[in-house]
């Protein structure tokens, strides 16, 4: 697992060394969900191993959501098993929560708490050690240093962005599940991102995301799943972004 308050660099290098391994951290099989008549996911197979990024790829509605929220246990599939390490992804389990950070598609902060007061929670929640260093850290790396005194309210949309990814890098973490984190970034910050990304992996997290932005994938990626109705249309390195006439 990541320990936070490490530099990228030394518990990139111990955890790149303890990772030789390539038994899959998070093992869908057979895995759909159906929302009443509407199948928004059909049954798919993937496996996600440490220090290696999956991306979801496709158009608004194709299931990328669904199937990430599937994958971090904060949905269950109709058919078919999710499972980390060996056992079923829920989100009720503190041992996956303990393992999984989300950065997710939905905003949800105490409107009363400031920036920074929010990633002490975190970490007080995830027994972080000496956090305070680790968190003025990462505040910087995400460009939050001069907001960590102001609530969310006074937050612009990227630096909310930021402030969701914060939330998920000052926890431990071995899964790291990320709903297209580019939105809403500058292309500055796009970079620092895709620079983040690859850091994660060196530190032998495991990467899913879904994301809109063919560069991320190039970027970071090692396996692309294209999704369209549900359905996977494509899948393998990043390159099948460029066979694949779906994409805009
Ligand atoms: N809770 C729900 N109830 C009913 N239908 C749902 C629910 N969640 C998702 N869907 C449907 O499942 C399909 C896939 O949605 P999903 O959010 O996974 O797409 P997505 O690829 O993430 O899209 P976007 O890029 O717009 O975020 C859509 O048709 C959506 O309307």
């Amino acid at each position: 697992m990541v320990d936070a308050g490490k530099s990228e660099a030394e518990s990139g290098r111990e955890r790149g060394a303890a990772r030789g391994g390539k038994q899959p951290l998070l093992r869908l099989s057979g895995v759909g969900r159906r929302f009443g008549e509407r199948q928004a996911l059909h049954p798919l197979d993937l496996d996600v191993t440490a220090g290696t990024c999956t991306a979801l790829f496709g158009h608004n509605g194709s299931g990328k959501s669904t199937l990430l929220r599937l994958a971090c246990g904060r949905d269950k599939p109709t058919v078919g098993t999710a499972l980390f390490e060996g056992r079923p992804v829920d989100e009720d389990d503190p041992q996956v929560r303990a393992r999984v950070a989300v950065a997710g598609d939905t905003v949800a902060f105490y409107p009363d708490l400031t920036v920074r007061e929010h990633l002490e929670l975190i970490t007080v929640a995830h027994d972080v050690a000496d956090a305070d260093g680790w968190i003025d850290q990462v505040l910087a790396d995400r460009r939050l240093s001069g907001h960590a005194h102001q609530l969310p309210s006074a937050l612009s949309s990227g630096q909310t962005q930021a402030l969701q990814l914060a939330a998920a890098l000052v926890r431990p973490r071995d899964l790291l599940v990320l709903d297209e984190p580019e939105q809403r970034l500058d292309p500055a910050a796009r970079v620092r991102l895709a620079q983040l990304l690859r850091g994660e992996k060196a530190d032998g997290v495991a990467l899913l995301l879904a994301t809109h932005q063919a560069e991320l994938v190039h970027a970071v990626a090692d396996h692309v799943v294209v999704l369209e109705d549900g359905r996977v249309r494509a899948e393998g390195p990043p390159d099948v972004l460029h066979e694949w006439d779906g994409g805009t």
